[in-house]
């Protein structure tokens, strides 16, 4: 049985495997930590951790998020992003454990006109993407058998800061909302990530470091994002679409960051939703 230390679990990803564990997993024993149980800055109270409690694979959902700003606190991003995750791809090397890191399509400039693949280019355009970056890399270098970095990107759920629930917000306290409409991705629901994580563990096997993508299927801009969530919960705010340009903000954002997901699809039998049909799911939830 696997023991499965999961990081920053108050998080958006951390928290919807907090939730599937109570309904489907028994066969895998769980360690939700979040950063006042256990952080992960600390390699010696990792360290301790993992030997007291028999840890054998590592969830990192543990990261510093918040895109704008990370422009002014680079170091603290840097901390959870980058020095945080050498601590645990060097100590899943040292204790041979497995183990799965989350990143971010902002890892790329957004130039490219065909969905990312994983052995794409990157070039982060912010001082998150960044961060995310480098601690991919610390990865890389290490190179710990057993590991995989799983990319997604505009991650959302019922619970937690992000895109979803800032909209329903502005609609509760405005007429109208203006959206940018020349970002284009894949908002992926944080609950088809942590399903898609929990039916990877027992398949996890390889030589080194190995990146997979995953994102919900289609694509949309923000500003189609913020309309089929207005739609679905019907709400009445209207929502207008503006563009990068108009809509200032601290940190830059690529202008398209679809992932190609056809690798880990194929690799571990993975079917993954469209984007509007797990959009409803959530809505269902938050209402
Ligand atoms: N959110 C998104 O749109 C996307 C996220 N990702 C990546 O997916 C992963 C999960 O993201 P998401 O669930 O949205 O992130 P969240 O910001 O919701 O959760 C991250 C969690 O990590 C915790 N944390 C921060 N510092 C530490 C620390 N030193 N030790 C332990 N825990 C810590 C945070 O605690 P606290 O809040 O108290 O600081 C928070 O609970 C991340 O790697 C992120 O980079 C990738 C693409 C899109
Ligand atoms: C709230 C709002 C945002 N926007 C724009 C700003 C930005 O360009 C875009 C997205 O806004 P947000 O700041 O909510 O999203 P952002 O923080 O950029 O989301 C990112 O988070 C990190 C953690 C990731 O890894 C990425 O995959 C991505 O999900 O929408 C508007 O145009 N109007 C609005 O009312």
């Amino acid at each position: 049985m696997e023991t499965i230390l999961v990081t920053g679990s108050g998080g958006q990803l951390g928290l919807s495997l907090v939730n599937l564990e109570k309904e489907e997993y028994p066969q895998f024993k769980f360690l939700f930590t979040n950063k006042h149980t256990l952080n992960i800055l600390d390699f010696e109270e990792l360290e301790k951790y993992i030997v007291k409690n028999k840890v054998t694979l590592i969830i990192n959902c543990a990261a510093y998020t918040n895109v704008d700003k990370a422009e002014d606190e680079e170091e603290l991003a840097y901390k959870i992003n980058c020095l945080a995750v050498q601590n645990i791809g060097q100590l899943t090397k040292k204790h041979q454990l497995k183990l799965i890191h989350i990143s971010t399509d902002y890892v790329f400039d957004g130039t490219s006109e065909f969905p990312y693949k994983e052995i794409a280019i990157t070039n982060p355009q912010n001082k998150y993407g960044h961060s995310k970056l480098e601690g991919e890399k610390e990865l890389l270098k290490i190179n710990p058998p057993n590991t995989l970095i799983i990319r997604t990107s505009w991650l959302y759920a019922p619970h937690g800061k992000n895109f979803v629930k800032t909209i329903l917000k502005l609609c509760e306290e405005k007429d109208g909302i203006s959206v940018v409409n020349d970002q284009i991705g894949s908002p992926t629901y944080a609950v088809d990530l942590a399903s898609a994580i929990l039916k990877i563990i027992p398949f996890l096997q390889t030589e080194g470091v190995q990146i997979f993508h995953y994102a919900n299927s289609g694509k949309c801009s923000w500003y189609q994002f913020a309309k089929e969530i207005i739609k679905i919960s019907n709400r009445t705010c209207k929502i207008e679409p503006t563009t990068s340009q108009q809509f200032k903000t601290k940190a830059k954002r690529p202008k398209f960051s679809l992932l190609n997901t056809e690798k880990i699809q194929q690799t571990f039998d993975i079917k993954i939703p469209y984007w509007e049909t797990s959009l409803k799911k959530c809505i269902n939830l938050i209402n």
